[in-house]
Formats: structure tokens, C-alpha cells, sequence
């Protein structure tokens, strides 16, 4: 398996072409966020918008409205059970479900309209919530190029590998009979695509705290919106996670999502503007 090399962020994260506007760094949507998991929504759409996605729009419990407004003024909002949104998901470029979702009824229905919704032009990130119901439901999947993020609980629930026994091999074999890319999370993150692997070579014990999958979720969502879904797109995300925290963990115990995100601007424009 291939190491993430270091200059795939130099590689991705290129400078603004000067004639450009927001619709140019894409759309992205986030559905997730139930009354107990708004952060989880929040933090998703954060990453996005701080990671550069042009326009960025949340679906989520009404709850979550006002304290998104306050913490992300720049997302848009509706609720995530309004029927609308099915009309909403084909003009992103971009959707992420799962961050929060929760597994009720009314989540796997939100699932079942999105999945239904997405079209083969669009990526789908499918994250958290959406995939232990995917995994437990066996609901229909979608012809959208599709990237799956589960950790390795999720990743046991949707492959039925348990923990233990998800090697390289066997991670690979089952990520093989899913539709486009796995990113299997772990404290060394492998990245299954439809045609090689990669593993991150980065990571520190003081990512673990709740949020920072989510996080990563919002990572995946602005670079893919901006730089395609391709192999590299990919691995600049997960790299840029990692290497973000890296650097705030060496004076932070702990890194917080929220401190993680507040860096990626500054740490993209770094990659754009100084060469592999
Ligand atoms: N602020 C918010 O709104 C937040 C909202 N969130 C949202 O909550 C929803 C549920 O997601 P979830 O990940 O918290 O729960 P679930 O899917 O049951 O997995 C946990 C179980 O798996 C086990 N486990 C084993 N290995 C593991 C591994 N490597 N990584 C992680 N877990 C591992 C673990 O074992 P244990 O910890 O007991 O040792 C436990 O038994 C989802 O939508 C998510 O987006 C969160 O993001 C938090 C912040
Ligand atoms: N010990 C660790 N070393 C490196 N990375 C870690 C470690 N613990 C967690 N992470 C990273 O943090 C993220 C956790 O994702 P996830 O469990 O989905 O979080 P949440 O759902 O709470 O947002 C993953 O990207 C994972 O690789
Ligand atoms: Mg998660």
C-alpha cells in the first residue's frame, strides 16, 4: 500500500484562478444533524466552507437552525425532513450524509430521498449515521460516485470484518464489492479507490475526540467540490486533517475540531503558494 506522499497538497491545493466566483469552488450540501448530533452538522459544513467549497447549504433538524446561523453565518439552511430537498440535492456538486443523521425512522427516510435523489454526475460522501444504515437496512445504493467514511466500527457494520481481522486484504476485498472509495478511518487511515490504496502516514492520539470524523467529512467535501474526485483530491483531504492536527498537537493535548478547522485556510494558502 502507498504511502500519502507530503507534495499531494502542494499537487491539489493550487492557487485561485483570478477569473473565478463562489459557483466556481462548488456546492456543497450536508445532510445530517438530528436534535442530539447538531454539532456534528455544524462542524461538517464548517470544514466545507473553511476548506474553500464555494456555496454551502445544511440540512438538519430545525433545532440546529439558529445555533448554525450563529457559529457559520455563511451556510445556508433548511430542515432536513422538508420534501423540498429533493429538488435541492440535484444543483449541488456535492453531498455529504450521515454527520448526526441518528438511526431512527425519520433519518432513514432523509437517507432513502437522498439516495434516491443523487444523481451519476454528483458525489455522494457517506459518513457516520448513513452508513450503520446502510449496513443494517441494506438500502438501495445510488449511481452517484460515492465515498464511504466509516471508522472501524462502521467499517465492521458495513463489511462484516470485525475489527480485528481488517487487514489490508480483506479491507481491500470488501471495499472492492462497494461503489467508488472507501476511506477506512483508524489512527493510520487507509483509502480504498475502485483501482489502488493508499495509507496516511500521518495522525496523533489528540485527534481522539468526537467531531474530528465529522470534520474530516467537511474536508473531503470542499476539496472534492474544488478539485474534482480523484485519487489525489482525496488523499490532499485526509492529509491536510492529519497535518493540521500534527501541528496543533505538538502544544495541544487535545486537538479540537473546532481549533483543527479555524487552521485550514491558512494552511491551504501555505500548499497554493509555496512549491512540493
Ligand atoms: N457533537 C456531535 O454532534 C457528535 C456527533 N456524532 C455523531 O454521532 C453518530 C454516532 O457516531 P459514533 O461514532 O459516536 O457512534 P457509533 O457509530 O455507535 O460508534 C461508536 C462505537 O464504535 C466503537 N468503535 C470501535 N472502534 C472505533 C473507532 N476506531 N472509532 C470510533 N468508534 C469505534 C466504539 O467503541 P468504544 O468507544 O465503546 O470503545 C463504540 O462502541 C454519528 O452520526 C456521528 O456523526 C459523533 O461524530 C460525535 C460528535
Ligand atoms: N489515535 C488516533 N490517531 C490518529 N487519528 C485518529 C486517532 N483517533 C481518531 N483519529 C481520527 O479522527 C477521526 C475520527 O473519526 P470518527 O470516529 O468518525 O469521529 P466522529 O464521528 O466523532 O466525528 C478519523 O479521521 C480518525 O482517523
Ligand atoms: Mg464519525
Amino acid at each position: 500500500m502507498k504511502k500519502i506522499p507530503a507534495s499531494c497538497i502542494n499537487q491539489v491545493v493550487q492557487p485561485r484562478p483570478p477569473e473565478s466566483h463562489k459557483g466556481t469552488f462548488g456546492r456543497v450540501l450536508v445532510i445530517g444533524g438530528n436534535a442530539q448530533f447538531g454539532g456534528a452538522a455544524i462542524m461538517a459544513a464548517s470544514a466545507a466552507v473553511y476548506s474553500g467549497a464555494g456555496l454551502v447549504s445544511v440540512a438538519t433538524d430545525p433545532v440546529n437552525h439558529t445555533a448554525l446561523h450563529a457559529r457559520l453565518p455563511e451556510a445556508m439552511v433548511i430542515p432536513y425532513d422538508d420534501p423540498e430537498l429533493k429538488k435541492l440535492i440535484p444543483t449541488m456538486d456535492v453531498v455529504a450524509i450521515g454527520p448526526g443523521l441518528g438511526i431512527d425512522e425519520l433519518a432513514e427516510t432523509i437517507l432513502t430521498r437522498a439516495l434516491e435523489a443523487v444523481t451519476e454526475s454528483q458525489t455522494l460522501i457517506i459518513d457516520g449515521s448513513a452508513i450503520t444504515l446502510i449496513a443494517d437496512r441494506q438500502l438501495m445504493l445510488t449511481h452517484a460516485k460515492t465515498v464511504w467514511t466509516p471508522h472501524q466500527m462502521e467499517w465492521q457494520r458495513l463489511s462484516g470484518i470485525t475489527i480485528k481481522a481488517q487487514d489490508e486484504h480483506s479491507n481491500q476485498q470488501a471495499a472492492a464489492k462497494l461503489p467508488g472509495t472507501v476511506i477506512v478511518k483508524s489512527h493510520r487511515t487507509q483509502i480504498f479507490t475502485p483501482t489502488t490504496s493508499y495509507e496516511n502516514p500521518l495522525g496523533t492520539p489528540a485527534m481522539a475526540t468526537g467531531g474530528m470524523g465529522d470534520t474530516l467529512v467537511g474536508i473531503l467535501a470542499g476539496f472534492t467540490a474544488q478539485f474534482g474526485l480523484n485519487d489525489a483530491a482525496l488523499c490532499a483531504a485526509v492529509y491536510t486533517h492529519s497535518a493540521i492536527a500534527e501541528a496543533l498537537a505538538k502544544t495541544n493535548y487535545v486537538v479540537l475540531p473546532s481549533a483543527l478547522i479555524q487552521q485550514l485556510p491558512q494552511y491551504m494558502q501555505q500548499a497554493a503558494t509555496t512549491r512540493a
